[in-house]
């Protein structure tokens, strides 16, 4: 029997006055998990955690986190999820150590302040005000408020936004050990990257609805149609003839480099080099690789969204094959 999920979302919706942040979400966090919640902006990302935290309530939809309602249980799930507040939150002259322990007497079995400062590097600035601190320190900061209540679920949202490279990659290391730590994370990210290093699923929102969910292998490569090859040819081809196979999504080229960049699914690589070959042209340093989670979100979330109904021109070639990686119930696209 399947583990009941520590989060689950049903077909959550919730709008501030007419503006409708989120139309139809749907998703599933079991426990241990590192899940990414990925988005444009004004995806609706924010208001679904939100809603988990039970700081809004949802219109319409299910929302249960370790089966309790947030809105019914706010003290009991308040207890068992820690959300990253954002900075703006804080008032300057707070010292890290009173940040800490004022924190920490929210809850009824609290972390140790002194342990999770050392933890998340912060011991030597334990004394200093907020308004002190780097962005690096304050995003840990941030993320030891939220583990201060030893919760089983953790809610990051937007954690690297505004932090240089090194001290994302600092970050990301962090909330390796969260995990360690047994902790369920939910992250809230615009940094695809950041998805493909650290989540073991995504879940990707556009116009509040869910439009792809997977492992950040399984969308990227869902929306790249399959597979995507690279090569260089002994002579021109056009690429219309290449984009006239059946198995072929697109093909552009040469780039400046000289290559060509076939996407497409199926014998797709088969496909190419044949109809290249029966023109006498040799294709040279083939490369063929799954899509990225970047290509993903540009491919899955362009469109013009002025005037939009929401998700409406989501590429309806890749938008099938991107729901068949759902690993919940995906939504209509
Ligand atoms: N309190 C509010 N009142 C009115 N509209 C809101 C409110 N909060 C959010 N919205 C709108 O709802 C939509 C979804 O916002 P939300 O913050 O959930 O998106 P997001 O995906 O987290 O965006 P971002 O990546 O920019 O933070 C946006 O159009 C936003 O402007």
């Amino acid at each position: 029997m399947e583990p009941t999920p520590v989060i689950q979302v049903e077909n959550l919706r919730k709008a501030y006055g007419s503006k409708v942040a989120v139309e139809d979400v749907s998703l599933t966090v079991a426990r241990g998990e590192i899940v990414g919640i990925l988005g444009p902006n004004g995806a609706g990302k924010t208001t679904t955690v939100e809603c988990l935290a039970g700081l809004r309530a949802p219109d319409s939809g299910r929302v249960r986190v370790l089966g309790m309602d947030p809105q019914a249980d706010k003290a009991r799930v308040k207890e068992v999820l820690g959300m990253q507040l954002q900075e703006s939150e804080l008032p300057a002259k707070i010292t890290v150590r009173e940040a800490m322990d004022l924190y920490a007497s929210f809850y009824a079995d609290p972390a140790d302040p002194a342990e999770l400062l050392a933890d998340l590097g912060l011991t030597d600035r334990a004394g200093a005000k907020f308004d002190q601190l780097s962005g690096g320190q304050k995003q840990r900061l941030s993320v030891a408020l939220a583990l201060v209540g030893n919760p089983q679920i953790a809610v990051l949202d937007e954690l690297t936004t505004g932090l240089d490279p090194q001290a994302r990659r600092d970050t990301w290391g962090l909330i390796e050990r969260i995990r360690e730590r047994g902790v369920t994370v939910l992250l809230v990210t615009h940094f695809m990257e950041e998805a493909e290093r650290l989540c073991d699923r995504v879940v990707l929102i556009d116009s509040g609805r869910v439009i792809a969910t997977g492992t950040p292998a399984e969308v990227a490569e869902a929306a790249s149609g399959g597979q995507h090859l690279r090569f260089r040819a002994s002579a021109p081809v056009p690429t219309e003839d290449l984009e006239a196979l059946p198995t072929v999504t697109s093909a552009h080229g040469p780039d400046p480099a000289g290559e060509y960049d076939v996407r497409g699914a199926g014998t797709v690589v088969q496909d190419v080099l044949v109809a290249l070959a029966s023109r006498g042209v040799a294709a040279d340093t083939v490369r063929v690789e799954g899509g990225t989670l970047d290509d993903a979100f540009v491919t899955l979330t362009t469109h013009d969204r002025a005037g939009d109904p929401p998700g409406a021109s989501a590429p309806s070639a890749t938008a099938p094959a991107a729901t068949t990686t759902s690993a919940t119930t995906p939504s209509e696209v």
